[in-house]
């Protein structure tokens, strides 16, 4: 899901003024005097790691887009190691690398992640693999996560788990001293995440909200932190540190935790499978049952795919509600206008349906403007495999490997007027509103290879949004100082956030 840390070698090519090379692009490119990666401005190696390990950034690497940026321009240069990088930083910029992604468009080789699956033989995965045989994966795990109709069978599901949160948010309050406290918001929304993704995808309710969470759940959730932490370490360091440092044993045994809680829950649903087959009944099913029955994938396929699927379902919505409820409890006009559209919509505490959520386009605004304020993944990449690249008077050659800036882009003031404030308002449609440019802020990626889990994400994001504003007034904690985020390979808060939750009942 996630640049990371790239750990590709591209053939640093450079060829000034290039005339008549060997390429596959038309005619009008070989003639035309390009410029190349090492005409680019950008940090040297030094620079870079004075700037992550002295200054601070490894854990603010969308900081240092934004420096960086006002340091070189909009395209710039950078190298970690052996490692050659294109930054590009505007919507304009992102939008012609994306177009020029070709079929089967890939982020980065993951090469320590293939490392893992080749170590404990294992499937690649939709991460790892590339080509064929990631579209093959692709196309068997789209149709019931992204098509609108499908996802929105998941509702009543859905709708479940909000309202286990729902009751683990009363009962957390009850035991903090002032009757309203709930600390650390992200952690117990870690746990919706897992437990929504899981209901869609095993079709079993796994407790994760309840008093004793499971100890599997724990195990997943940790074993996703340690993973995306690990994943930046490991490549950072050369093979033959590894028998005595600790970082390439703590991401083995993370995959290691993360494979064998998916695996266990997928076997369970195979027997059930198996049995209700020797029965002679009818087996049928949402997610797993359908792809197992459907036997578009091999078993080892499903395994990693679905692993990669409970992965993304954690971290991914739970910091962003994490976030909406920060600014939300901050800004008592944005939530009391949320409040009112939820309760004119579904009044007396209804439950929201997928018609309600249709009509809630404050609700969806305000997401948006979460999402563009703090982009779970701040940083994106593309390798271009099947063809060379032209960015304005660029050539690039095939294997370049380009950083897509998409927290820059989205604080960027020539797209967003204002852009360090959390203005909902500026996705409303109107005539006099402001115009955005299509790659400002796509938080979900674009094209072929964006998020597989948009869908579910939103769904769950609104339906428990709506059902904690009906239930909570949400204000900061006694005392509370501000959450800057931090970088974990993906955006996080970076301190506990702590908040009031005042019933409105
Ligand atoms: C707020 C929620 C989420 C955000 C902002 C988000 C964002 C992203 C982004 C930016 C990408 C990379 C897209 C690209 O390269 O163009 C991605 C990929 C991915 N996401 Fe999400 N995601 C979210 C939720 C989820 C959920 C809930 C799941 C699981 C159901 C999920 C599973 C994945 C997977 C498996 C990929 C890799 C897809 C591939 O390589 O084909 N994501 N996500």
């Amino acid at each position: 899901m996630f640049l990371g840390k790239l750990v590709n070698s591209p053939r640093a090519l450079c060829w000034h003024g290039v005339r008549g090379i060997q390429s596959s692009v038309s005619v009008e490119r070989t003639v035309k005097k390009y410029k190349c990666m090492e005409d680019l401005p950008g940090p040297s190696a030094a620079t870079t790691a004075y700037g992550l390990f002295v200054k601070g950034y490894a854990n603010r690497s969308h900081a240092m887009q934004i420096e960086h940026k006002k340091l070189y321009g909009p395209i710039w240069r950078s190298t970690f190691g052996s490692l050659k990088l294109v930054n590009v930083a505007t919507a304009d910029l992102i939008q012609q690398v994306i177009q020029q992604e070709g079929k089967y468009p890939v982020r980065t080789i993951l090469s320590h992640w293939k490392e893992y699956r080749d170590l404990r033989k294992q499937d690649y995965g939709l991460h790892v693999h590339t080509g064929k045989e990631w579209y093959h994966i692709r196309s068997a795990l789209n149709p019931k996560m992204l098509k609108l109709n499908e996802v929105n069978a998941y509702v009543p599901v859905v709708n479940n788990v909000v309202s286990d949160l729902l009751r683990r948010i009363y009962y957390l309050r009850e035991q903090n001293p002032d009757g309203t406290t709930v600390n650390n918001l992200a952690g117990e929304l870690y746990k919706f995440g897992f437990e929504g993704i899981s209901s869609i995808l095993f079709e079993t309710r796994l407790g994760c909200l309840d008093k004793e969470i499971p100890k599997d759940t724990q195990k997943f959730i940790q074993a996703a932190a340690d993973m995306l932490t690990h994943s930046e370490t490991v490549p950072l360091f050369p093979k033959w540190t590894r028998s005595f440092l600790p970082f390439w044993k703590k991401f083995v045994s993370a995959w290691d935790d993360m494979y064998n809680v998916a695996k266990s829950l997928i076997d369970q649903k195979v027997m059930e499978i198996e049995e209700k087959t020797k029965k002679g009944e009818v087996v049928d099913g949402m997610y797993l049952t359908h792809l197992l029955v459907s036997r578009e994938l091999s078993l080892s396929e499903v395994y990693s795919s679905l692993m990669e699927l409970l992965l993304g379902g954690v971290d991914t919505t739970s910091n962003t509600l994490s976030w909406t409820l920060y600014h939300l409890a901050r800004d008592r006009a944005v939530q009391e206008h949320l409040y009112l559209e939820v309760s004119s919509l579904c009044p007396d505490h209804q439950i929201p349906t997928k018609e309600h959520l249709s009509q809630m386009t404050y609700m969806k605004a305000v997401i948006k403007e979460i999402l563009r304020l703090y982009p779970v993944v701040p940083g994106n990449g593309r390798i271009t495999l099947e063809n060379e690249v032209i960015l304005e008077d660029y050539l690039f050659p095939k294997e370049t490997q380009f950083h897509l800036c998409h927290y820059a882009a989205s604080w960027d003031e020539d797209n967003f007027p204002k852009a360090s404030e959390f203005l909902p308002e500026r996705w409303l449609r109107g005539p006099e509103k402001f115009k955005h440019h299509p790659f400002s802020s796509v938080p979900f990626g674009v094209g072929v290879r964006a998020c597989v889990g948009r869908r579910v994400a939103e769904l769950e994001m609104y339906l428990a949004l709506a059902r904690l504003i009906q239930h909570f007034e949400f204000q900061p904690e006694v005392n509370a100082k501000p959450v800057e985020p931090r970088t974990r390979t993906l955006m996080i808060p970076g301190a506990p956030i702590n908040m009031r939750f005042i019933s409105r009942i």
